[in-house]
């Protein structure tokens, strides 16, 4: 490691810089028949949901933070070098994805597409109208089986939710191996990014997953049964790293952030905590989020099932130690060196706690110690945090919710300082 500058080290430490994605082509593709299959409760009003983003992204600005956009980023990777575009080509156009009758033609036309154009089909999808390959229907059953405008390569609209396919994590990324295979494609894409963006390419970072940055070889093949998303991931600080057992992330592939983590010396500990496989909470920080060093908000029935355990290195290489906790906020005060971690629940009754849990309301993002965006939607839930000293900027969601994620789903910060 270098006197590099990317990296995040801590929850809730100041904000340098974040990533995030603003709706575009993939959110006029989302359907009433398409979305639960694309992990979307409604369709979206595309126009106000652009809106809707760009003021989070102000609230940011105004605050100091630099912001990227997601789809530029992808699009200055893709021009950086030939060697990207065929990266980002040979991972995204394989058998697995448009059936091996039209790999090579599919390939041999994206290669001459400008980096703008591939970003925008890459996470906006392509119909096989777009790609004008009705001539190849005597061979490919993919081309000569679908309308015109069904998908060749798939729109991905959870990009909005840029915190999941990777997760930076002190001094190096994880790759995600994600849940659904319709998000999968969006690790590909964040990868290339990490790999050819100048502003990543130069800098000396690590992998933690897949170890040494082997995504080179990522395809649908090589995940196995690993699972793992960025919302159960957090740097908390003092060299330690929550995680969330959810139903997007499994315990063997929390195993193996704990080991190349270990290897490095770049964490010492790894808490893991149980949270419940549902819809409303498929991550943990739709339950639980950092508002300050000493303060966090939680959904209280995620509280009541939460086992938690801490991974330590063990004697050998390549070995943990893994001890159960008495409960998931001892373990977090444990490690922060906290008399007292304030966990401030979900506003309201117990109506009005579901509902608001269900809008993100524990899903907030931390500009600094004690500032906090979150929907103004939530206004029980806003109100406790102000009576608890926190400074809550509230943006509208009234469109971005609608896959369900809040503030720090859509965000996927890459320089955060400790606390
Ligand atoms: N970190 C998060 O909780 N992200 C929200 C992801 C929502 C997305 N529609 C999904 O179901 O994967």
């Amino acid at each position: 490691m270098t006197d590099q500058m990317l990296g995040v080290h801590s929850e809730v430490g100041t904000l340098r810089k974040v990533i995030v994605h603003r709706p575009e082509l993939s959110f006029h593709r989302l359907t009433p028949k398409n979305m639960e299959d694309l992990l979307f409760d409604d369709i979206l009003w595309v126009e106000q949901a652009q809106i809707e983003h760009d003021a989070f992204v102000t609230v940011m600005r105004e605050r100091g933070v630099e912001v990227f956009h997601h789809q530029q980023l992808l699009a200055q990777a893709l021009d950086a070098s030939f060697e990207a575009k065929q990266h980002a080509i040979e991972q995204t156009v394989t058998h697995l994805t448009v059936g091996p009758a039209l790999v090579d033609v599919v390939r041999e036309t994206l290669a001459g597409w400008s980096g703008e154009k591939l970003a925008t089909h890459l996470i906006g999808g392509l119909t096989k109208e777009e790609f004008g390959i009705a001539d190849l229907e005597a061979h490919s059953l993919v081309v000569a089986s679908a309308n015109p405008r069904e998908f060749i390569l798939p729109p991905l609209p959870n990009s909005l939710y840029q915190r999941d396919p990777s997760a930076w994590l002190y001094g190096g990324v994880s790759l995600n191996p994600m849940f659904y295979h319709v998000r999968l494609l969006e690790t590909i894409n964040q990868s290339i990014i990490y790999h050819y963006h100048p502003m990543f390419a130069h800098e000396d970072f690590a992998y933690w997953y897949p170890y040494a940055g082997e995504d080179k070889r990522f395809n649908e093949e090589s995940y196995g049964m690993a699972a793992m998303e960025g919302g159960d991931m957090m740097p908390i600080g003092n060299g330690t790293v929550v995680i969330g057992m959810s139903e997007r992330t499994n315990a063997r592939t929390v195993e193996h952030i704990a080991v190349s983590m270990f290897a490095a010396g770049a964490a010492e500990r790894i808490i893991a905590v149980h949270v419940p496989k549902s819809r409303s909470y498929m991550h943990l920080d739709t339950v639980f989020t950092f508002l300050d060093v000493d303060k966090a908000t939680a959904y209280p029935p995620f509280l009541e099932t939460a086992t938690t355990y801490s991974l330590r290195p063990g004697d050998k290489e390549g070995t943990t130690e893994v001890h159960r906790d008495t409960s998931f906020a001892a373990a977090l005060q444990e490690a922060l060196g906290l008399t007292r971690l304030e966990i401030i629940p979900t506003g309201g009754d117990d109506y009005q706690m579901t509902r608001e849990q269900w809008d993100s309301a524990n899903n907030f993002f931390a500009l600094s110690p004690g500032v906090v965006i979150g929907y103004h939607k939530n206004a029980f839930t806003n109100r406790k945090l102000r009576e608890h000293g926190v400074e809550v900027l509230e943006i509208e969601g009234f469109e971005l919710g609608k896959g369900r994620g809040g503030a720090r789903c859509m965000t996927c910060p890459i320089e955060r300082d400790a606390i």
